[in-house]
């Protein structure tokens, strides 16, 4: 996945100000890596992760997923390339809270009108801490548990991208490691994950870090150290004494 020179850019028309959030982004993730994005709030991660998997449409600049230009792509070709090849795991779990959490997980073959495969679904519950909550109602579950059943779903269908922002947002550390090391593994099999964190230990468990500041990337690292990440990320705080 690459990007070019990705600008967005929010309001600036009708009296509401201006906010760039991208100011020119190029980046390069290559596949079957981790890739983790990091900076401080409103530096514009969420707006690159979304511009990034085609939600957001750039205001300028491209996105290459597998070799094609998503930022130019008709929403028939957009469609396909979500039900094939993308997952996301995002701040709202989009759960259907008519079905239990196995149902959820198995929805992407539901869908597709093909026999789903339960065994399967319930190892992933297992593999995430939730062995027990396989028929539980979604309203049942605490905001934890149910990031965990989005992020189930979303390894359940194997695509061979993730998306995820904040995936450990909800979570206390023994569940964040746990959904960490699930997406680590998940990686290591060769499928691309992108995350958006403010965790910069859950940060050095991916290949690259992207380390971004006011709409750019001011840093981009190779399985750095969290102390390092922490030295790029409170830089300013740090020069301006605070
Ligand atoms: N839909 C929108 N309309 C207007 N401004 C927006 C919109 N989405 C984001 N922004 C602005 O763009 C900038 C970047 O926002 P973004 O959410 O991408 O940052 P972030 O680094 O993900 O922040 P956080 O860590 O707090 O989630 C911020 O100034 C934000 O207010």
């Amino acid at each position: 996945m690459q990007s070019e020179s990705l600008v967005k850019t929010f309001g600036g028309r009708n009296g509401i100000p201006e906010v760039q959030a991208l100011r020119g982004i190029s980046l390069t993730i290559a596949s079957g890596q981790m890739a983790a994005i990091v900076g401080p709030s409103g530096c514009g991660k969420s707006t690159l992760l979304y511009a990034l998997s085609g939600l957001e449409r750039p205001t300028a600049g491209e996105v290459r997923i597998e070799g094609e230009d998503i930022t130019s792509m008709n929403d028939e070709r957009k469609a396909t390339l979500y039900r094939e090849a993308m997952g996301f795991v995002f701040q709202s779990f989009n759960l259907v809270p008519s079905l239990k959490a196995r149902e959820n997980i198995v929805i992407s073959d539901r869908l597709a009108g093909r026999r789903a495969d339960l065994a399967r679904a319930d190892s992933i519950l297992v593999s995430l801490g939730l062995a027990e909550k396989g028929l539980s109602e979604i309203s049942s579950l605490s905001n934890g548990q149910q990031q965990r059943v989005a992020l189930a779903r979303v390894l359940y269908a194997q695509p061979r991208i993730v998306f995820a922002d904040e995936p450990t947002g909800a979570l206390d550390s023994t569940n964040a490691r746990t959904v960490l090391d699930q997406l680590r593994s998940y990686a290591d099999l060769g499928h691309t994950v992108v995350m958006v964190t403010h965790d910069l230990e859950a940060a050095c468990r991916a290949d690259t870090v992207f380390v971004m500041r006011d709409g750019l990337i001011t840093h981009s690292l190779m399985r750095p150290s969290a102390e390092q990440l922490l030295a790029l990320v409170s830089e300013p705080e740090a020069r301006n004494g605070k």
